[in-house]
């Protein structure tokens, strides 16, 4: 079972607040700024942008992007904020936390469902998502009344400590396929430590960060602790450059990416970078065929393929070439793709038309280039009327491929697998790494001493074995080479968001040299 490893954390929850909104009626009025614990529309800015239902292809809201003026507001609230919540205990921050994860568990139904409007994708995925979501908040609660440091003896009774402190003022920087996700994965470790975050989300996905904001007013956090500020690339620049801000968190694409570490550069402020990826998955024949089956279709379509850690490069092994690939086909084909918001629709729409119309492009140059498409692909358009705008095709799986090909080589980020024959370990281990990236990696087979040594080889930060793209919160996340660095999840985290004083302490008299 693939999501087994959720089920004894889904057991725990609590009945969920139902929400009944039905797929295109969804509409928002309301500020999507917030500043000193409640929503506001910017002091400055003010640009609109419309935000979308991909699922109908509807305006729900319109988004004003914050300017300079309402960053430096949101960013000196959050710095008021953080020399209150610097002072409190860790067991405190614990405790509100908790209560923070608590409300998102109850709430679980109303942000899944948020979440779907806003982004696409199913219901059923959102609400993994939240559950990961929350309990994120949970695992830094528990981590945060149990951040300490060392205690280090020196000659004659002298001594040293070292002390975690926070560091200030944190900046969120997400990407718009796990709005709400990203930005717990951001604010909790960031607030257990005793930080501030203001947070920007994605000017396509600004809607389900507010509920978090105002979910942590609502569990105890300072107002101004966790701002939100609305607007695209200007806005993230006025964030970079700040100079009160003492860190920066940033999930997005390598290109973003690199313009954020010259900015952070300026201002020598630590950054955590969350690239993009193209990673291989490694099929030998001696695996579970039904697992590595389920195991592909894992690495490829959640999210309708938007995902950054996606195993999109499936290297099997060619004795099982035929077999695995039929059966893939089978399993991808009966994809239920659709309206979101059904409990059974297991695929929903992409992000938005340009994107839509980027993933199309590169099914396209593969068939070009000799790829085969073996399903799926092509543009769909449910029979539901209100449905007729949407962003949706059907999830590809690509044939015939070669390393060299542009939808081998490149991050396609929508719903496209691509299949490539290998013969020895050596040869594949070295095909494997043969790219810029290097967020992720999966091997499915039975032999275990050839998963340990496949995977010691695969030069990537998060690597699975025999199972592909679940994310326990305990465990780091995050990517080598183009892929980024800084790590997201368990202990790792803490490091990326605090810093270490030592205090050296002496017992004896100052042997001076002068
Ligand atoms: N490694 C990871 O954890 C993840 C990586 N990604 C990557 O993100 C990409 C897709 O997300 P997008 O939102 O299209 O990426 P993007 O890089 O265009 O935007 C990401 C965020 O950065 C902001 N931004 C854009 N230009 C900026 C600038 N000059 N200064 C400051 N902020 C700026 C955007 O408004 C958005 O909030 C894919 O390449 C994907 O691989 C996505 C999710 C997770
Ligand atoms: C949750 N998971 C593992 C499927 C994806 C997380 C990384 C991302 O934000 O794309």
């Amino acid at each position: 079972m693939v999501l087994a490893f959720l089920l004894p954390r889904l057991r725990r929850l609590q009945p969920g607040r139902a929400m009944s909104t039905a797929t295109g009626s969804f509409s928002l009025q309301q500020p999507l700024n917030y500043r000193d614990g409640g929503r506001v529309q910017p002091a400055d800015g003010g640009q609109a942008e419309d935000v979308y239902e991909p699922a109908t292809g509807r305006v729900i809201t319109k988004l004003l992007c914050s300017g300079e003026k309402e960053v430096d507001l949101a960013v000196r609230s959050a710095k008021a904020a953080f020399q209150t919540w610097s002072q409190t205990s860790g067991m405190e921050r614990c405790r509100v936390l908790l209560e923070a994860a608590r409300i998102i568990r109850e709430r679980r139904d109303e942000i899944a469902t948020l979440e779907t409007i806003n982004n696409g994708k199913s219901i059923f995925e959102a609400r993994v998502d939240i559950d990961i979501s929350w309990q994120c908040l949970e695992y830094y609660a528990g981590l945060a009344g149990s951040l300490a440091g060392e205690h280090i003896q020196l000659p004659g009774g002298s001594f040293g400590y070292t002390r975690r402190e926070p560091l200030g003022v944190c900046v969120g920087i997400g990407a718009w396929n796990y709005p709400f996700q990203i930005a717990c994965w951001k604010s909790a470790p960031a607030l257990a430590c005793g930080n501030a975050m203001v947070y920007k989300p994605s000017p396509f996905t600004p809607i389900s960060v507010v509920k978090l904001a105002e979910i942590f007013t609502e569990a105890g956090v300072p107002k101004g602790l966790f701002n939100v500020v609305q607007g695209g690339a200007a806005t993230g620049q006025f964030l970079c450059h700040h100079p009160d801000v003492a860190k920066i968190s940033f999930t997005g694409s390598v290109p973003t990416g690199v313009k954020i570490m010259e900015m952070a550069a300026k201002g020598i402020k630590p950054v955590t970078l969350e690239l993009g990826g193209k990673s291989p998955l490694i099929i030998f024949s001696d695996c579970s065929l039904e697992n590595a089956v389920n195991g592909a279709l894992m690495a490829n379509f959640l999210t309708q393929g938007e995902v950054c850690c996606n195993g999109t490069r499936v290297f099997v092994e060619r004795k099982i070439l035929d077999t695995f690939t039929k059966e893939v086909v089978k399993r991808t084909q009966k994809i239920k793709v659709g309206d979101p918001l059904q409990e059974d629709t297991r695929m929903g729409a992409l992000i938005n038309r340009p994107h839509l119309e980027r993933v199309q492009r590169f099914i396209q140059q593969a068939k070009e280039q000799g790829a085969q498409v073996l399903c799926g692909g092509d543009l769909y358009v449910p029979d539901d009327p209100k449905l007729k705008n949407g962003f949706y095709m059907k999830p590809c799986v690509l044939g015939n491929c070669r390393d060299d090909m542009m939808c081998v080589q490149e991050e396609i980020f929508g719903p496209v697998m691509s299949i490539l024959p290998f013969d020895t370990e050596e040869e594949v281990v070295e095909r494997a790494n043969n790219t810029k990236f290097g967020l992720a990696g999966g091997v499915f087979t039975r032999d275990i001493q050839k998963a340990h040594r496949v995977v010691a080889a695969l030069k990537a930060g998060m690597c699975f074995i025999n199972n592909y793209n679940i994310s326990p919160v305990e465990l780091p996340f995050g990517g080598y080479k183009s892929s980024g660095f800084g790590r997201e999840n368990g202990r790792a985290a803490i490091e990326y968001y605090s810093q270490l004083k030592t205090v050296c302490v002496e017992m004896g008299d100052v042997e001076s040299v002068f």
